[in-house]
């Protein structure tokens, strides 16, 4: 049995899968494309994803996978998160039963409104003390050239936790635990949309003080929409939530930032789909997240604005003066 087997050779699955085989994790990275796991078997490479980047030696990939999925002893999901329930649908039975389940993932799924745990919870029909979440300030190139990072393995089981935490770990990476598998998945979605925000105002060439100011209403926001959902406020004060708000909006490698960036330069969104090569994933969340939003009577401004420029009914220059739509003082 392998250790722990990866489902999707992008960016972050590729990465991961070196995270967990520097660890000493026997691990089996699974690539849609055959040509993609042949270059990873044979050159250490997956030049289309992470260029520059040697992977271990002991990292297998493969294309085959349902022969992956029957020899894993974990299994870490890492594809974008609109086409997880079609995966999982199609060969989740191949999963043997008891396995750890972790998703990777920074995305709710469009029409459902659900976080990836619960996809695969619905989906698998397995216990939540099964499942975990992976979230934090991880961006993978920084992470692939093992610059020291941290992260949250977050599940209602102390047991799966602890596990994975042992697993995804090595001298460059930290895996932290908790048990807030709500704060931590809805951490990872949110910060992906301020960091739109934060690339449409820097498309439009604002400064910093924009940008903070973006930022910290963005983490309230942020707050109170994880907090009305049942998450802990102190989630969002740590990795998961201002950690990753922090690296996201703070890198031009953050794919939503570039999506953003584009954006506030005037392309649409079909454009910025277009240009796009990687997940964006904040692109897809804004509309189940604003109606999370609103079934709570949480009211998102910075979200809503985003909503806007990308519906093309907000010029991206008139984002950052509307911090907040009230007309009346309110406290910060
Ligand atoms: N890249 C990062 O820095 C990073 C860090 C943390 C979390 N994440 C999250 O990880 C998830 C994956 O992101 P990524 O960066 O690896 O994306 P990516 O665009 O780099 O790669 C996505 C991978 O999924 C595969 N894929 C696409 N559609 C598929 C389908 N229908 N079935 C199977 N495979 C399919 C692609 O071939 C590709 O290998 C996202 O939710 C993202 O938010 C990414
Ligand atoms: O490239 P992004 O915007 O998907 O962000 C990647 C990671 O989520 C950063 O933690």
């Amino acid at each position: 049995m392998a250790d722990a087997v990866v489902l999707g050779a992008g960016s972050w699955g590729t990465t991961f899968a070196k995270v967990l085989a520097d660890g000493g994790a026997d691990t089996v990275l699974w690539a849609r494309r055959p040509e993609a796991a042949r270059e990873i078997d044979e050159s250490r490479r997956n030049t289309r994803y992470l260029p520059g980047i040697t992977l271990p030696a002991g990292l297998r990939a493969t294309s085959d996978i349902r022969a992956a999925l029957a020899d894993a002893s974990a299994v870490f999901l890492a594809v974008p998160s609109q086409q997880l329930r079609q995966l999982l649908r199609d060969h989740g039975d191949a999963i043997e039963r008891g396995v750890p389940i972790v998703t990777l993932m920074k995305g709710v799924e469009s029409g459902t409104r659900l976080r990836m745990t619960e996809v695969i919870a619905q989906e698998l029909q397995v216990d939540a003390a099964r499942i975990a979440a992976v979230s934090g300030p991880n961006l993978a190139l920084e992470i692939a050239q093992q610059q020291p990072t941290a992260a949250v393995i977050s599940s209602s089981s102390g047991d799966t936790a602890r596990a994975i935490a042992k697993l995804a770990r090595n001298d460059y990476f930290h895996s932290f635990i908790n048990a807030d598998v709500v704060g931590t998945e809805f951490g990872g979605v949110l910060k992906n949309l301020v960091a739109l925000a934060i690339g449409i105002v820097d498309g439009v060439g604002y400064g910093e003080n924009t940008k903070a100011s973006i930022i910290t209403r963005g983490l309230a926001e942020m707050t109170d929409f994880a907090v009305a959902h049942g998450a802990e406020r102190k989630t969002m004060r740590g990795l998961a939530g201002l950690g990753d708000l922090i690296a996201t909006c703070g890198s031009p490698l953050s794919r939503n930032f570039t999506a953003g960036r584009l954006l506030g330069m005037g392309y649409s969104r079909t454009d910025v789909i277009a240009r796009m090569e990687q997940v964006a994933e904040g692109l897809a969340s804004v509309d189940p997240v604003a109606e999370l939003a609103a079934a709570k009577g949480v009211r998102m401004p910075i979200l809503e604005q985003v909503r806007l420029v990308l519906d093309g009914e907000m010029d991206p220059r008139d984002i950052a003066p509307h911090l907040t739509t009230d007309d009346e003082p309110i406290e910060e």
